[in-house]
């Protein structure tokens, strides 16, 4: 049933709120694991739309698939089979695409879907398709399908013209069964890569330089099972942190890396937001001061996550005077900026830049999650608005924030959800 939240503004949040496991690392975590010949088992696991639709991708293929606990995956790919994966759950999300690196590695074919995601403006796989290429794969495209071939994969040193998180993932896995070494070049340094490469070596794989732009991987004959806990989500800790920075009384948000976070917590201090930052968490109490401008400008990892570019716009419609807004990574990302001025923002957009002129008062209305962060930019905007705010299209927020409304309502927030007339 189609839903909608509303969230009643303007009331001080109070308390401590945990973050859950890693979105980004969960969905590729989850194919990873089809991977070997034994059980592997994943603890943290959010309760996202993303994990449904990949559990009934995995069940599609035959794996067998089981919650253990609230937050654990046990996933089993013992019987599984490699069937055509063309099913309407491969579109729901973008990581669909990690089960052409998995099931090439794993079956030298594979069959998919393109898959869907967020629309954040073009966002092409040709750098994943010319890395499987580069190991030895012959790839055709039919009726909406890639089909992938390769009856054995050889190692080869691969050049990614742009650090794409999804293309190092992706050929990463579909190396670990390569014959000999792959180098990845210019590869991605996200947490959830070295997340990923670490379940891979825990596997048995032999990874080296997760975390830096020269990924190596020697191929082995085969994996075997074990157990895994996920990283926090960076971005849905960014995210609270940014609702305790709009309307907070006093907010701690648990469970985070720091080190994850440094270029969003450096923006906050650059702005006014004066915060405590321990091993594993941030605390912000209420400020009375004036904030003032920034420019941000999005970048791989370590820089500024394009990922909090649009919560974070919800916060600079609050500074004293005009902020910019940089996309270097999907330079259309700023759909939200029309829901953000229905509700009385100022957002001059030309693209790849908005214009933020503050402080202006936000008023409650009804406006549409465009995309995952759009909505989680409504979101902030939402508790810090004068009166009701509605939001449509919630299954993009449910796609990425595991239980919004109970995390929010435990500090105090008024946000609950409707069916739609
Ligand atoms: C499931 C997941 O982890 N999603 C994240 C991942 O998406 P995703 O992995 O799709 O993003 P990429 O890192 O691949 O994209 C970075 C840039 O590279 C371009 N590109 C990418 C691949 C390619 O083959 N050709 C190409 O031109 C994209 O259009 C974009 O401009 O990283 C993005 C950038 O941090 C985040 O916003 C997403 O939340
Ligand atoms: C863009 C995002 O996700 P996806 O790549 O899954 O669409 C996101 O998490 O902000």
């Amino acid at each position: 049933m189609e839903e909608v939240i509303k969230i009643e503004g303007g009331r001080k949040l109070r308390g401590s709120v945990r973050i859950s496991g890693s979105k980004n690392s969960t969905v590729a975590l989850i194919p990873a694991a089809i991977l070997g010949s034994e059980p592997v088992t994943i603890y943290g696991v959010p309760h996202i739309s993303d994990v449904n639709s990949l559990t009934q991708l995995l069940r599609e293929l035959g794996v067998y698939v089981e919650s253990r606990s609230d937050d654990t995956l046990y996933i089993d790919p013992r019987n599984m089979e490699n069937r055509p994966m063309v099913s309407h759950a491969v579109s729901k999300l973008r990581a669909s695409y990690y089960f052409m690196g998995a099931l090439l590695g794993k079956f030298g074919h594979a069959e998919i879907q393109m898959p869907g995601g967020c629309y954040l403006g073009p966002r092409p796989i040709d750098l994943h398709l010319k890395g499987f290429e580069a190991l030895g794969a012959d790839i055709k495209y039919e009726h909406g399908c890639y089909i992938l071939d390769a009856p054995r994969l050889k190692g080869n040193r691969i050049f990614l013209d742009i650090s794409s998180v999804g293309a190092t993932i992706n050929i990463m896995m579909a190396a670990v069964f390569a014959q000999g070494r792959t180098v990845i070049e210019n590869a991605a340094r996200e947490p959830e890569i070295i997340d990923i490469a670490t379940l891979l070596n825990k596997m048995g794989a032999k990874i080296h330089g997760m975390g830096t732009s020269s990924l190596v991987i020697d191929g082995v004959k085969d994996l075997h099972g074990c157990s895994h806990e996920i990283i926090p989500d960076r971005i849905e800790a960014a995210t609270y942190i940014l609702i305790a920075a709009a309307m907070a009384e006093e907010m701690t948000i648990e469970n985070i890396i720091p080190q994850h976070l440094e270029a969003i917590l450096m923006k906050l201090e650059e702005i006014g937001i004066d915060m405590k930052v321990g091993p594993d968490f941030v605390k912000i109490s209420h400020t009375d001061k004036p904030l003032r401008p920034t420019e941000i400008m999005t970048k791989p990892y370590p820089g500024f996550a394009t990922d909090v570019q649009q919560p974070f716009t919800a916060i600079l419609t609050q500074c004293q005077g005009q902020s910019v807004v940089t996309e270097t990574i999907y330079t259309e990302r700023f759909k939200h900026c029309g829901e953000l001025n229905k509700m009385g923002a100022d957002i001059d957009v030309r693209i790849p830049s908005g214009f933020v002129n503050g402080p202006t008062r936000l008023t409650g209305t009804s406006v549409v999650a465009t995309d995952l962060r759009c909505g989680a930019g409504l979101v902030v905007a939402g508790l810090m608005a004068d009166g009701v705010t509605e939001i449509h299209d919630v299954y993009h927020i449910d796609r990425g924030y595991d239980n919004l409304d109970g995390k929010l309502q435990s500090l105090g927030a008024k946000i609950w959800r409707e069916p739609v007339e």
